[in-house]
């Protein structure tokens, strides 16, 4: 049985990853709000382009935490960023639906976001990632890990270096490798289920222009931030 050890720099990398993503976290809880009320389509598709404006605004922040990223091509940092910024905000969403709430609260909250005014089709896709996540029950240095190493995705459109972001993302994978095998010593599986998870994800980028599109309402509007992370207007 091999002795698996985190080393003292992935300690202190962990330490760094973790205290980003507590600091960097979402003022807002949008849950709350949606438990709440009921909203119609067109305050829902506000509420999601302030609460998506403000996401990737904390989302830099944390990025810009991550030990070596400034060290990166500055054109690169652009492209890892846009290149992650809906998969972030899913795993977000999926990390905020999955939180342990009271009773009764997340059906309720299911049952919202399902009225929101989002369209039909994207639904399944959308509740199987969040369901799948929540399965995993992730401790919150596992979601800072996972969070930095999808911005440490190096085959981003536009990526010059990859390899340097490569090896940024490798030194994150192999902790969080360590990390699972220490979380969940029954479940060797647990670390390819979690890689598993980024690979749905990449299909809720794939759906999301047209997600946004499809919205039950006319006139999207979006916030100047949106639009140059989004692809839209
Ligand atoms: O605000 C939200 N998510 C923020 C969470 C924190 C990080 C930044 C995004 C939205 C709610 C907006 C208001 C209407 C209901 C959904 N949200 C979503 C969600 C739904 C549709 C799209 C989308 N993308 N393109 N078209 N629709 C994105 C996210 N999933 C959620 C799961 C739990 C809690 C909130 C959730």
């Amino acid at each position: 049985k091999e002795k698996i050890e985190i080393t003292k720099e992935q300690q202190a990398l962990m330490k760094i990853i973790l205290d980003a993503y507590n600091r960097h976290q979402i003022p807002q809880d949008v849950a709350k709000k949606l438990l709440q009320d009921q909203y119609s389509a067109e305050e829902n598709f506000l509420l999601l382009t302030e609460m998506a404006t403000s996401q990737v605004q904390v989302l830099v922040e944390f990025t810009k935490n991550i030990p070596g990223f400034l060290s990166l091509d500055h054109e690169d940092q652009i492209a890892l960023l846009k290149g992650s910024a809906v998969e972030a905000m899913f795993l977000r969403s999926a990390q905020v639906f999955s939180r342990k709430m009271p009773k009764g609260h997340t059906e309720v909250l299911e049952a919202r976001i399902r009225k929101s005014g989002i369209s039909e089709e994207f639904m399944t896709p959308m509740f199987n990632f969040y369901k799948s996540i929540g399965e995993l029950h992730m401790v919150q240095e596992e979601q800072a890990l996972l969070t930095a190493i999808t911005i440490l995705t190096p085959d981003r459109p536009h990526v010059k270096d990859q390899h340097a972001v490569e090896r940024l993302q490798e030194s994150m994978l192999d902790v969080l490798r360590k990390l699972c095998a220490l979380q969940h010593p029954q479940e060797p599986q647990y670390f390819a289920r979690l890689l598993g998870r980024l690979t749905e994800l990449r299909t809720l980028n794939h759906y999301h222009t047209e997600m946004l599109t499809s919205w039950r309402m006319n006139d999207h509007k979006f916030t100047p931030l949106l639009c140059e992370i989004w692809d839209v207007q």
